[in-house]
């Protein structure tokens, strides 16, 4: 599946090459941005959720489709998310860029999902109201090219957070000093969830360095047990997306029993 995402981005990149040919690159986003990691490092000892928008995923195809972002982050914001993740990949998760412009209005910090590889990728996350922006490690054949881009996100005032699923990725994320490791418990090539893969990589989290869990969660007692671990924030999709009420169900999460 990788090569698969990796071929569906080249369109746009060419679009982007284009753009920045003709000098019609936009401007940098002006405006304050909510820092991301402060977000989850300021409330550490609760259930940090980022709650992911996303209405469509390759291993289910349609989440919900016709869920409406005002609608699905004003939930979020109410139920307790600490940040928003947001899908901007158009062909398999039905996500869109100008979302990310669209989220801004809530003023919780925003991570922009996608698949990124390019530098003009990354330079067209800077015009946006994203502070975080995400980096595959498996994506990249070159490991230079990932600690170009790596290095060039901080450059472009985004925090990178670097997805790992096995040590040999983790390895290569330690290598240009990651501060926020985030553990996708899903195979990106299978597709298959596998928890065990928080449990494993977790013993080699070191201070300062901030650990989300990601995919597949919904039970709030394997939050509690990942944090008891170590994780310091969970990373929510599909579970939420699929609530009738999701304010309900996401403070059932973060505060536990009958809220
Ligand atoms: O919907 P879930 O199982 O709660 O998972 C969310 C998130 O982890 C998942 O969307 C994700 C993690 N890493 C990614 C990389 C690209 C696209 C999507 C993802």
């Amino acid at each position: 599946m990788l090569n698969k995402f990796k071929k569906s981005k080249l369109k746009e990149i060419k679009i982007l090459v284009d753009l920045k040919f003709h000098n019609k690159f936009p401007p940098e986003w002006g405006k304050n941005k909510e820092s991301f990691s402060k977000a989850i490092s300021n409330s550490l000892d609760k259930i940090n959720i980022i709650a992911e928008f996303k209405k469509a995923s390759p291993s289910l195809g349609n989440i919900n489709s016709k869920a409406d972002l005002e609608n699905v982050l004003v939930f979020y914001k109410e139920g307790g998310a600490i940040a928003f993740s947001i899908l901007t990949e158009e062909n398999y998760f039905a996500g869109k860029i100008d979302f990310l412009y669209r989220a801004a209005l809530f003023g919780l910090p925003i991570l922009r999902k996608d698949f990124i590889f390019h530098p003009l990728q990354v330079e067209i996350t800077a015009t946006t109201p994203a502070s975080a922006v995400l980096l595959i490690v498996r994506l990249f054949e070159d490991m230079s090219d990932f600690e170009r881009l790596y290095f060039y996100s901080l450059e472009k005032k985004l925090e990178p957070v670097v997805e790992v699923f096995s040590e040999k990725d983790l390895e290569i994320a330690k290598r240009v000093g990651a501060k926020i490791i985030q553990v996708n418990n899903r195979d990106l090539n299978s597709l298959k969830v596998n928890l065990e893969t928080s449990y494993n990589l977790i013993k080699y989290k070191e201070d300062n360095e901030i650990w989300i869990s990601a995919s597949g969660l919904s039970k709030r007692s394997v939050l509690v047990d990942l944090k008891n671990i170590g994780y310091d924030a969970f990373l929510i999709g599909t579970y939420l997306m699929k609530q009738e009420k999701i304010c309900l169900t996401l403070r059932n999460l973060v505060y536990g029993g009958n809220n």
